[in-house]
């Protein structure tokens, strides 16, 4: 196992605020949400029940459920001069950009007047994102200006008709099910300190939600799922597989999806989506990126005591379901923004601005020489 430095670089293993959101790599249970398990979690309920935990701090009974629903369902539409803006943005962006401007221009048309206004602007934003990327999307690769209100029950079958142009197969609604329950919360991960920092300047959401979009797409973070898709992409079979990680570890590379800033062991999200990633596998009739991927988290663990992360595993789902490699890390975003606007209502409810210091490293104090004597 990997010796983590605790305290300085990073922050790392240092305590920067309190949360009743979430535990990440207690003895015990690996990850709970207001403390449910995440196996369990994933196992029995569906994503709009995580995201009203975390926006409420209990699961919705089967009124509060439907209501919920109804309300996501009605707020899938996007205002004309937001579609203006999408249809302006070049085919080749990046679908984080999309997002990120997508989020910020909704701030614009919708912004947050005061904090009393927040849990509608949450479950808009939960509504919306799927809209914003694949309006998009479809428009400048097919173009098409879609139509973004579908019926569909859930935010993964709306992500996915969107996408396809006809409702997901059960088996694929199920599995954005699941992967929107695994990425929708992580404590003080880099995105949600993110947001919790914006919001520690009583900020509006929008403004904490677009910063966080900022820092998960990089790929130390939400981006690693696209990097670990190019890495397991070019691999013809597990030998391969082997190889080329063998040749990658000896130039001391990194590998994408693999490893932890708090996790020691295992991530416990990765076996469950490394799960549906194999049944995926069978269904497709052809099981390379999963047997690749396997080879890989052997290796890795063989040769560097380091363990598949959330990311992982969710390269090969994702791509069996025929998502676009590009639209990975955005999808991430639609659950994230569960946890990241969680976060934003508990540092408001006991909120100090987020203000650390730093160890100076400069030069001695000195007088400005005069322009022509530098
Ligand atoms: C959903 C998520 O956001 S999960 C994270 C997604 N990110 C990735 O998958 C990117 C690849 N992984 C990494 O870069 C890192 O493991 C991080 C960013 C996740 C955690 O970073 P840290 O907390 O600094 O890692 P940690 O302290 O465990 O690293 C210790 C050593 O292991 C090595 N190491 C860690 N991860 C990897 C990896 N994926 N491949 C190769 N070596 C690695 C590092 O080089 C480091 O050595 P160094 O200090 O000489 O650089
Ligand atoms: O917790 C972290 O540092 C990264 C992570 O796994 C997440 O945000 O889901």
């Amino acid at each position: 196992m990997v010796d983590k430095k605790l305290g300085g670089a990073g922050l790392r293993g240092q305590v920067a605020g309190q949360t009743a959101l979430c535990t990440v790599g207690q003895s015990g249970s690996g990850l709970t949400y207001y403390g449910y398990d995440i196996k369990e979690l994933a196992d029995k309920v569906s994503f709009e029940e995580v995201a009203y935990l975390l926006a409420h701090g209990e699961l919705p009974n089967s009124d509060q459920l439907i209501a919920y629903r109804g309300r996501l369902k009605t707020l899938r539409g996007l205002p004309q001069a937001l579609k203006d803006v999408l249809e302006r943005i070049p085919a080749d962006a990046h679908p984080m950009d999309v997002m990120r401007t997508g989020c910020s221009f909704l701030g614009n048309l919708e912004g947050e007047e005061d904090f009393s206004q927040a849990d509608d602007k949450i479950e808009r934003l939960i509504a919306v994102f799927p809209s914003i990327l694949l309006y998009w999307y479809r428009f400048s690769h097919d173009g098409v200006r879609i139509e973004t209100e579908t019926d569909d029950e859930s935010v993964g079958a709306h992500f996915l008709h969107l996408l396809h142009d006809k409702k997901p197969s059960d088996l694929h609604a199920a599995v954005m099910n699941t992967s929107l329950i695994l990425y929708a919360e992580h404590e003080f991960n880099a995105s949600t300190f993110t947001a919790r920092v914006c919001a520690s300047t009583l900020s509006d959401i929008f403004s904490c939600v677009t910063g966080a979009i900022g820092s998960l797409r990089g790929p130390l973070h939400g981006g690693a799922n696209e990097a670990a898709m190019d890495l397991i992409q070019g691999m013809k079979d597990p030998d391969h597989a082997e190889k080329t990680l063998m040749e990658m570890l000896a130039r001391k590379e990194k590998i994408m999806g693999f490893g932890h800033a708090v996790y020691r062991e295992f991530d416990p999200r990765n076996d469950i989506i490394k799960g549906w990633s194999e049944k995926l596998a069978d269904e497709f009739g052809d099981r390379r990126l999963y047997d690749v991927s396997v080879r890989c988290e052997e290796v890795m663990w063989r040769e560097k005591k380091l363990f598949p992360n959330a990311d992982f595993f969710h390269a090969s789902a994702y791509h069996y379901m025929g998502i676009p490699t590009k639209l990975f890390t955005p999808i991430f975003v639609m659950s994230r923004v569960t946890g990241w606007t969680a976060h934003v209502k508990e540092q408001r409810a006991n909120n100090r601005i987020i203000r650390p210091s730093a160890d100076y490293t400069g030069p001695a104090p000195r007088s400005v020489p005069a322009l022509n004597k530098r």
